[in-house]
């Protein structure tokens, strides 16, 4: 695949962003690619909007993974882009357009240089939410081809094209959705001693959940808890019936996000005596942390840097990733690849540089071949 067509493929996926499980159009976008470069030691399978490409090894004693993420995000774009979405409200604000064209590129290297070890391309879907890893894991397609080691990536809009960044150990936190849902009593807004006000309840408790991180959480550990929706009333003279917040939970352990959910739990028991309303809760999607293990990403930094690409050690992030499901089963690791955006992950300007699709495809392929010389036990 040429450079510019790494840049069509790229612009053609962003501009048909679709979410978690409806990535209909993806999917028939990314199929008509891989029948362009497959070949007799190429097999396809498909797993509902996802995808598993095999390429079949010269003399495998084992089978490396590389997986990628296909969903865009409920996001409104405003990059003024020729290509942007054409998708109303929806956006690739992630990078997953560059995700799925880095590993078509791969893919067709791996196509055209077989090694020896055999390799699955993983095309997953829903990582923004609901999660597709845990039970694409699951399915029968995946472990028909079940890898023995894994790995991916994500864009940095932070670093520079060229860079690349990981750390052994911990890399992303354990997230969990939050969604509530707030009933009292609606009414004229001149009554309020008549009605049960949501706006009020639902703003007192953005500010009262904030105490759990700051008195609940051992302030060794760290924790982030987010509203980032809002919603409540239909009109500026009526009192709010209902009020809907939408959010999101990080922590480093794992059993901190248990923490937060017991004292949020109780925090809710108390609003609903004080407001005489009801609060529903429900927690959406959970992602296990992404831990890194450690001979994976040293043989990666080893790899890089005989590529000529620079390597920067990484701190751990509050970001999620459900490919954390696949490294608690499947040794391996993720990394940061930089594209250099002045707009961050998941801003509706986000504008990552091109040049670092290439970079991508190089680092990507580069790993393959080092998984593939190294012994079958890296454990
Ligand atoms: C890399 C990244 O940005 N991932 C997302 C994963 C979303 C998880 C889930 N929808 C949640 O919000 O908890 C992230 O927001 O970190």
């Amino acid at each position: 695949m040429t450079i510019a067509n790494l840049q069509n493929i790229r612009r053609e996926l962003h501009r048909i962003p679709e979410l978690g499980f409806q990535e209909y159009k993806t999917q028939a976008y990314l199929i008509k690619q891989i029948n362009l470069i497959a070949n007799d030691r190429t097999l396809i399978q498909e797993w509902k909007t996802g995808i598993l490409v095999k390429i079949k090894g010269t003399n495998p004693s084992k089978t490396i993974g590389y997986r990628c993420d296909i969903d865009g995000l409920p996001i409104t774009e405003d990059t003024g882009f020729s290509f942007r979405s054409s998708h109303e409200g929806r956006m690739h604000a992630c990078g997953h357009d560059f995700h799925m064209t880095i590993a078509l590129g791969s893919l067709q290297r791996i196509i055209e240089e077989p090694i020896q070890d055999d390799v699955v391309f993983i095309f997953q879907p829903a990582e923004e939410g609901p999660g597709g890893a845990l039970p694409m894991m699951q399915s029968e397609e995946f472990n028909t081809w079940r890898p023995d080691c894994i790995f991916a990536l994500h864009i940095a809009p932070e670093l520079p094209v060229g860079t690349v960044s990981s750390k052994s150990g911990l890399l992303f936190a354990n997230t969990s959705e939050l969604f509530l849902d707030f009933v009292g009593k609606g009414g004229h807004a001149a009554y309020p001693h008549l009605t049960k006000d949501m706006s009020v309840a639902a703003g007192a408790f953005i500010s009262q959940i904030q105490e759990i991180i700051s008195r609940g959480i051992d302030p060794l550990d760290s924790a982030v808890l987010t509203i980032g929706k809002m919603e409540s009333g239909h009109v500026q003279n009526a009192i709010a019936e209902t009020a809907r917040l939408e959010g999101t939970i990080r922590t480093l352990r794992p059993d901190t996000i248990h923490v937060v959910k017991r004292r949020l739990e109780s925090i809710i028991r108390g609003f609903e005596i004080n407001y005489d309303c009801s609060i529903g809760i429900d927690y959406g999607a959970n992602y296990y942390q992404v831990y890194n293990e450690k001979n994976y990403v040293d043989l990666f930094k080893k790899a890089m840097k005989d590529e000529g690409l620079s390597y920067h050690e990484a701190n751990k992030a509050m970001t999620g990733e459900d490919f954390g499901y696949m490294l608690k089963e499947i040794p391996g690791f993720m990394f940061w690849l930089g594209v250099e955006s002045p707009f961050g992950l998941h801003h509706n300007k986000l504008q990552p540089n091109e040049d670092a699709l290439t970079i991508g495809v190089r680092a990507v392929t580069k790993m393959i071949h080092e998984l593939s010389s190294k012994n079958d036990d890296m454990e």
